[in-house]
């Protein structure tokens, strides 16, 4: 191992989208001495091979984990459990076993049976994607200016912790440490219903289009449009993710249900004074979100591209 690497080797597990863009990040930073690209499907090994992006490529879970000081698992979040009982019985002392699930009270009781004495489980989640999956799809600069959320268990070892944040941190992400439990609430809130409400409004469209003689699609506008880019995420990512954060997201469900029943009430009573409160509450958000992406340069915010 060099002296400057903060990894020996690194092995990545499951090279889609946020697989192969960790893949892809390694390559401009000194974080690891060897990169090792495992997957299930041989079609999705040989592409990684193809781009070059690891050091090494391959099916075999249980080889590319022996060596490894760090193991980042890329799998949905319904594949950890059986990922972390294949991997389990090769990992080496001192290794430090993570993933990047969207969930992760689910993860810590799917992988921490697995993982035997001497290895660190250490959750996490980088708040960064797109509505594309596959190695294709990846790239370098996703995680930059963007959080990711380290969920330790109880027990966790903070040395382990904090090496694990200086990479996400080598990455170009901003860290924060996280109770899992928390971190499923407030991505129920952030990100999950919102996916589900998009997946329904262009389900709810798609129906009407019998209705409407297609022109539902033809005459999609800006905000069907914007609902459709998000409606296109992977339906098996988002399948686990619902079916593996289910109270909070029937939580904040059951919120916005009576929240909208409200809003019901106020159009059939003509309440436009609170239609317009709470527009104007909402306005105000959107543009403290702005405010804060400018903080961080970010370049695809509050320009009308996102
Ligand atoms: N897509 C996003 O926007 C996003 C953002 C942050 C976190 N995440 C999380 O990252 C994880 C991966 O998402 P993605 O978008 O990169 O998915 P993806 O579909 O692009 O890639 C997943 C890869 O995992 C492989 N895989 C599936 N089961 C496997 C198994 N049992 N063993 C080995 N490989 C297996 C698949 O072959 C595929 O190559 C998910 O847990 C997701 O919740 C996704
Ligand atoms: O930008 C998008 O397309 C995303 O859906 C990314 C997004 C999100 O909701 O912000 C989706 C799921 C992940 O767990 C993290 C990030």
């Amino acid at each position: 191992m060099s002296t400057e690497a903060l990894f020996g080797q690194v092995t990545l597990i499951g090279i889609g989208l946020i697989g192969s863009s960790i893949a892809r990040a390694l390559k401009g930073v000194k974080l690891a001495d060897r990169v090792v690209a495992a997957d299930l499907s041989p079609g999705v090994i040989a592409r990684v091979t193809e781009l070059g992006i690891a050091d090494e490529a391959t099916t075999d879970l249980a080889a590319a984990v022996r060596q490894a000081d760090l193991v980042i698992c890329c799998v949905p979040v319904g594949a950890m459990g059986l990922v972390a009982e294949v991997i389990g019985p090769h990992l080496k002392p001192g290794c430090i076993v993570s993933d990047v699930g969207s969930t992760k009270g689910s993860i810590v009781a799917q992988m921490a049976p697995h993982m035997p004495a001497g290895v660190h489980l250490i959750p996490a989640h980088p708040v960064a994607g797109t509505e594309h999956s596959g190695p294709d799809s990846g790239f370098a600069a996703l995680f930059q200016d963007r959080w990711c959320i380290i969920t330790p268990v109880p027990g966790s070892d903070q040395a382990a912790v904090d090496k694990l944040a200086a990479f996400w941190q080598a990455l170009g992400s901003k860290t924060e440490v996280m109770a899992p439990d928390h971190h499923d609430l407030v991505l129920a809130i952030t990100s999950h219903v919102p996916h589900l409400i998009a997946y329904n409004i262009v389900g709810t469209a798609s129906d009407l289009e019998q209705v409407t003689e297609s022109e539902v699609i033809k005459f999609s506008a800006g905000g069907f449009r914007d609902f459709t880019r998000i409606a296109a995420s992977d339906p098996t990512m988002w399948r686990d993710v619902f079916l593996h954060n289910k109270e909070a997201v029937l939580e904040v469900l059951g919120r916005f249900t009576e929240d909208l029943i409200a809003l019901q009430r106020n159009i059939r009573w003509g309440q436009g004074d609170q239609l317009f409160d709470l527009f104007t509450r909402t306005r105000a958000i959107r543009r403290s979100i702005i405010d804060q992406r400018q903080d961080t340069a970010d370049p695809d915010f509050g320009r009308g591209r996102k």
